[in-house]
């Protein structure tokens, strides 16, 4: 497999709902869904499901890809999409129905229950007994065991047995443990979504050094779309158990948060019941064309793009609106905020209007941007006729090779939500 360290080819999983008896393993988010199950059926009549007897169900259909060793690769979908049905078929947790999967080297995973953690032992004896597991001697694990108990952060806890730590701590645990261990593998399912956001961090932290100075795999699910495009450097969308994109983080991500609603990079309202506004003005339209004029997804860091909107004014206004727009990044900041240069106290036809605004080439920094289309009236104190946040969604793609704003060959990230061309100068003074 060269340095394919995972592939698997036209892998299905088919449950039978109604009969499935239960998984021999249960991970942590099962116990989770399983607790809010349980509670929802006590409003539920006799308590009795209203399933039918038996049904086949896909979960995961005809899904192939291959994965390097090194990579750190997101999986994203929606609830239910069948991401934590594949972890666990990487995982050996569950048999897939029909399809391959050949995995080269050692994989912990963190969303086991069942297999690593014994709720009657100690934590230190789960970290001996995960150890053992993933094949390691007693020096070996002895010399990972401070780390680890540092970075869990357990220290007092050590000799109770974990079924008694809180969900933070056992998640803690065993995150601390599947990371240090050394799998060649290292699988995350968004169970850390229970810690708290310091230690959020710091898994991400520790999951990017396992990839990158280590050089092994991560394999991350997570709905958190910040974490998933500043650790990963491939992406996976699944949908009702198909990959239905795959590439770049920014890409798969930007086409994600814009599916199910409009095509990617645009917004359509002309036909929509009920377009964004109210007695003065309604959204029509908005996409985002590249260099080429060509509506795109994608567009490269060193090209210029434009930002259409059009919009209806439905009755002569005393004053003229701002049409402006709302930049932000996928972590939520707010890049800018930019409007046309109107006179407020003009008043306007009724009619269809179309704005457009150009964002010159180097400007923003590569990543996922989301644009809020709005109009405001200022004629007469502020009165926001519509802002759909978040209409458009695009990545901006860094080639690296000839990029201009990286400087003379540093090709590794840079930080800030934009990345403009400024004015320098250098010069020898003494
Ligand atoms: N043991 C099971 N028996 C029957 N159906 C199952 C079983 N496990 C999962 N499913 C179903 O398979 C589908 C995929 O579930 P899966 O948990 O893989 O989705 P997911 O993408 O991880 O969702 P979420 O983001 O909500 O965790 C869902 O419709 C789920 O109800």
């Amino acid at each position: 497999m060269s340095d394919t360290v995972i592939r698997v080819e036209n892998l299905g999983k088919k449950y039978i709902i109604g009969h499935q008896r239960r998984e021999r393993y249960t991970t942590l988010r099962d116990m989770m869904a399983e607790k809010a199950r349980s509670f929802g059926q006590m409003f539920r009549r006799n308590g009795k499901e209203d399933y039918p007897t038996h049904e086949e169900f896909w979960a995961l259909k005809d899904v192939s890809f291959e994965i390097k060793q090194g990579d750190r690769v997101g999986i994203i979908g929606r609830n239910g999409a069948g991401k934590s049905t594949l972890l666990k078929i990487l995982s050996r947790i569950t048999e897939p129905t029909e399809g391959r999967i050949s995995i080269k080297g050692r994989v912990a995973s963190l969303l086991e229950v069942g297999t690593g953690f014994h709720p009657e032992l100690t934590g230190r004896e789960n970290i001996y007994l995960n150890g053992a597991i993933l094949g390691m001697g007693k020096a070996e694990i002895k010399k990972k065991f401070d780390e680890i108990v540092a970075f869990a952060e357990v220290e007092k806890f050590l000799d109770t047995p974990v079924k008694r730590y809180s969900s933070g701590m056992y998640v803690r645990l065993a995150f601390a443990v599947a990371a240090h261990l050394e799998p060649e593998i290292l699988i995350v399912d968004e169970v850390l979504a229970v810690g708290d956001a310091q230690f959020q961090k710091r898994c991400l932290g520790k999951m990017e050094d396992v990839a990158e100075k280590e050089g092994r795999t991560v394999i991350f699910v997570s709905h958190a779309m910040p974490m998933i495009a500043s650790l990963c450097n491939s992406c996976f969308l699944l949908k009702h158990g198909e990959v239905i994109k795959e590439g770049s983080p920014g890409s798969v991500i930007a086409y994600y948060q814009s599916d199910g609603q409009h095509s990617p990079g645009s917004v359509d309202y002309t036909s929509s019941p009920s377009p964004p506004g109210d007695h003065l003005a309604v959204l029509r339209r908005g996409w985002i064309e590249n260099e080429k004029g060509e509506q795109s997804l994608d567009v490269r860091i060193d090209e210029p793009l434009t930002v259409y909107m059009e919009y209806e004014v439905q009755q002569k206004t005393p004053g003229t609106p701002y049409p402006n727009f709302h930049f932000y990044d996928d972590k939520n900041n707010c890049a800018f905020v930019t409007a046309a240069m109107v006179d407020i106290n003009s008043p306007l036809e009724e009619g269809v209007y179309r704005a457009l605004c150009h964002i010159p080439a180097n400007f923003l920094n590569d990543g996922v941007y989301s644009v809020g289309l709005a109009v405001t009236f200022m004629h007469s104190g502020v009165h926001v006729s519509f802002y759909d946040q978040s209409a458009l969604v695009f990545n901006v793609t860094d080639p690296i090779e000839g990029v201009i704003t990286r400087g003379m060959g540093y090709v590794g990230p840079i930080p800030g939500v934009l990345r403009p061309v400024l004015d320098w100068n250098v010069e020898k003074i003494a």
